[in-house]
């Protein structure tokens, strides 16, 4: 019996400002549920960070052909004019030889950099310099022209794994889910079958990706 109902019972008056036995009952599950998908992340990423150098060179350079030809017959990526990329660290998509086309079709082609918890969107040329971040990533530098977010009209996501859903994982940082939280435009996720999981953890702040491209095919997330 909730604690308010037993005040009524017994004839007391409910103080007003008071939270309600039930409220703190829910506020309590959400807070634990919150914590249990973060281990389950944490969990999940330490799994695939040890199966991903187990898997061949030859099989990443494959896969990553066949999932950069893919991108480029997408009408969404002919159709863009600004794509945001990520340059990859080791086991993550290469997106250069979208780069390259993107160059030859005059696109913009913006990486991304980590300013505190936020991602700036920088505008690189062919053969610009990059510089390597804390993390480990190529970025543009500070100097490089930034755009705006709202000129963006392709998002190529990062991840550690991912579903046919389009469900993500990423390092944690949160960057990408900050970032989508303010874009309505389209987004892409491109990875590798075999780094891929049925089940992935998520919080009421992950988006899923409109198409995820892989080596075996596109899946596109139900709209329901
Ligand atoms: N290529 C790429 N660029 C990106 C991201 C990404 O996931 N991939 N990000 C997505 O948000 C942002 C950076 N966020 C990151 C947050 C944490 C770690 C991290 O914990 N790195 C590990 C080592 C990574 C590895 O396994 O090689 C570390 O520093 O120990 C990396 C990136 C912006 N740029
Ligand atoms: N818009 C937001 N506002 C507040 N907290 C957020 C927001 N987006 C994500 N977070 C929090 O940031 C933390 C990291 O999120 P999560 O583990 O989903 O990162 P990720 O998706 O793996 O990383 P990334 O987006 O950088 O690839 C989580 O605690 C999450 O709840």
């Amino acid at each position: 019996m909730s604690i308010t109902r037993s005040l009524l019972l017994e004839g007391r008056s409910v103080p007003p400002n008071i939270p309600n036995a039930q409220t703190i009952l829910n506020f309590t599950l959400a807070k634990k549920s919150e914590r249990t998908i973060s281990m389950d992340k944490a969990t999940l990423r330490h799994q695939i960070k040890k199966k991903r150098p187990l898997l061949s060179p030859a099989y990443y350079d494959k896969a990553n052909k066949i999932i950069s030809n893919r991108i480029l017959n997408l009408d969404i990526f002919q159709s863009a004019q600004t794509i945001l990329a990520f340059s990859a660290m080791t086991y993550e998509f290469d997106s250069s030889i979208l780069q390259q086309k993107a160059y030859q079709q005059e696109k913009k082609w913006l990486l991304p950099r980590v300013q505190g918890k936020s991602l700036s969107l920088h505008a690189v040329t062919p053969g610009q310099t990059l510089e390597l971040s804390s993390f480990g990533i190529q970025e543009p530098s500070l100097s490089v022209p930034t755009t705006s977010l709202q000129d963006v009209d392709l998002i190529i996501l990062p991840c550690l794994s991912c579903n046919h859903f389009g469900e993500r994982l990423g390092y944690g940082g949160g960057y990408y889910d900050r970032l989508l939280m303010h874009y309505t435009g389209a987004t892409l996720l491109p990875y590798f079958e075999k780094l891929m999981v049925e089940v992935i953890p998520t919080d009421r702040y992950d988006r899923k990706a409109d198409l995820v491209v892989t080596e075996k095919g596109l899946f596109s997330r139900p709209h329901f």
